[in-house]
């Protein structure tokens, strides 16, 4: 589904290039749920940006079922750390803003935006306006607003950092639901390891950088997956304490 071969990415600027992604392989499969992790800086959200084709690499390919990514396209959603809505229409009307963009029936998507309201419990609030809203449930928005486009592929920036810690972990639940149900693949930008854990089939690990890939470590735990004391509690932390190690240890090298 993804596919990246040998893509680098060096930004240009007045102070000298800056070199973000050096050679990164990356194959993703449909219906896959991987993470990303590393240190700040070292090009996670570039790579997001190159698959969702909002940049144009550098060198290297990258290729979304099969063709060759050269812009964004609608089967393809992103999620930003910031839920972005636009403060003068309602939830639902936010919601169904890629169905304006793409020019679609609306008639046709109101009900689909409903029921995604409805499955992050945020039915009652569909005619209240964005800033009536808490910030875990305007993240919720932004999901729907990802999910209305029926996406093959999900690619979520940081979406959970902004919130507090137990919101934080109510939405990374009802993320695992929601790709349950989709069964789409997705791509999650972390800096949480517990969450990539959580979530993930893979958890890819950046250098710091420039970004190239270090190690991809497995979770091979079923879904659902539970936080706490789960059957599977003991593999989770083992796949964390080997992330936290491999993260930490580069911590230790000094840099060039
Ligand atoms: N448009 C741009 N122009 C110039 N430099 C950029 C641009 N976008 C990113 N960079 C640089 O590329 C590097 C990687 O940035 P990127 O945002 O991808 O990292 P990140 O791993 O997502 O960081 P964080 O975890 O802090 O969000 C950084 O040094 C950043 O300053």
């Amino acid at each position: 589904m993804i596919r990246l071969r040998g893509v680098s990415q060096v930004f240009g600027g007045r102070r000298g290039a800056v070199e973000a992604l050096r050679e990164v392989d990356l194959d993703v499969a449909d219906g896959e749920f991987v993470a990303v992790v590393g240190r700040s800086g070292c090009g996670k959200s570039t790579l997001l940006r190159l698959v969702a084709g909002l940049l144009t690499a550098t060198s290297g390919e990258l290729r979304v079922g099969g063709d060759p990514v050269v812009r964004p396209r609608r089967d393809v959603a992103m999620v930003f750390q910031r839920p972005a809505l636009l403060p003068w229409r309602t939830v639902l009307d936010n919601v169904l803003l890629p169905v304006e963009m793409f020019g679609w029936p609306r008639r046709e998507h109101v009900e689909r935006a409903r029921e995604l309201l409805e499955m992050v419990g945020l039915e009652a609030f569909q005619r209240r306006l964005p800033h009536e809203l808490s910030g875990g449930m305007q993240q919720r928005v932004a999901l729907c607003r990802a999910l209305i486009q029926r996406p093959r592929v999900m690619l979520l920036d940081e979406p959970f950092s902004a919130l507090d810690a137990l919101t934080r972990e109510e939405l990374s639940i009802e993320l695992q639901q929601i790709h349950m149900e989709h069964a789409g693949t997705v791509v999650l930008v972390t800096h949480s390891i517990e969450e990539a854990v959580l979530l993930a089939d893979r958890v890819v690990v950046l250098t710091p950088r420039p970004g190239r890939v270090l190690t991809v470590v497995e979770v091979p735990v079923p879904r659902p997956r539970t936080l706490g004391r789960g059957v599977h509690a003991a593999e989770l932390a083992r796949c964390s304490a080997e992330l936290h190690e491999v993260l930490g240890a580069r911590r230790a090298v000094p840099e060039p």
